[in-house]
């Protein structure tokens, strides 16, 4: 069963498609099920639906540039991106607290490879091996964010600034992990206030800019 608001949404907005709306159920559904993910598919699959689903969402709502020449299938990957990055990074700035939960939300193969127990994890082991394994999550969620970038760029300039402005502060958090020596089991990475400001005015001069000619077809 579908809401009032949700509908009334719907109504409003008829290219806000419901098929996101029922994928994010069954991402709680799944989050309910299963504490563990034995591959990077799994989990982002798990990452599509708890917050890819949003972004897709969102972008009917706000609309996309006329000065857009890029098709909507740019928009619609970059916003799941966006979503796929930001869960990608809660997961690895939270992984100490879901541990304390019994949860692991890293791809059981790429722990094994890297010589990662989950003894190690809820041990709140920083090895070589842990800031190596940190190092590749890292990366593959800042290259999310790099694709996310392009959808952002092609939104309606008053939808640009917030987005980008989610997307700088969010991505942050990854260089806070950095920061913190990858010690994600006892230190919370936390962006301080003044970076946060900061990345406000420099979000507002990306969202000023008209999305990219090349993008054009
Ligand atoms: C880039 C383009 C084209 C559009 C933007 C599309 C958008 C808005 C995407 C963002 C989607 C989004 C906000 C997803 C939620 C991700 C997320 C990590 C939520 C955190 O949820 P919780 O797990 O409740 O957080 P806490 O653990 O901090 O409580």
């Amino acid at each position: 069963m579908l809401d009032a608001a949700l509908a009334d949404a719907v109504a409003a907005f008829p290219a806000v498609d419901v098929r996101p709306f029922r994928d994010m159920i069954e991402g709680m559904r799944m989050d309910l099920a299963r504490s563990r993910y034995a591959t990077f598919d799994v989990l982002y699959l798990y990452c599509y639906r708890v917050a890819g689903t949003v972004g897709l969402m969102t972008v009917p709502v706000m609309g996309v540039s006329p000065d857009s020449g890029a098709d909507l299938g740019t928009v619609y990957a970059g916003a799941l991106a966006l979503g796929v990055a930001n869960q990608l990074t809660n997961i690895l700035r939270d992984v100490g607290e879901d541990a304390r939960r019994g949860r692991i939300y890293l791809p059981q193969d790429e722990l094994a490879m890297a010589g990662i127990s989950e003894a190690d994890i809820f041990a709140g082991r920083v090895t070589d091996q842990w800031r190596s394994f940190m190092k590749g999550q890292i990366a593959r969620a800042r290259a999310y964010f790099r694709q996310a970038e392009q959808g952002a760029a092609q939104l309606n300039q008053e939808s640009r600034w917030p987005v980008w402005a989610s997307l700088l502060l969010y991505r942050q958090i990854l260089d806070e992990i950095e920061a913190n020596d990858y010690d994600n089991f006892s230190k919370r990475a936390y962006v301080p206030k003044a970076k946060k400001l900061a990345a406000l005015p420099k979000a507002y001069l990306r969202s000023l800019k008209k999305p990219p000619s090349s993008q054009r077809q």
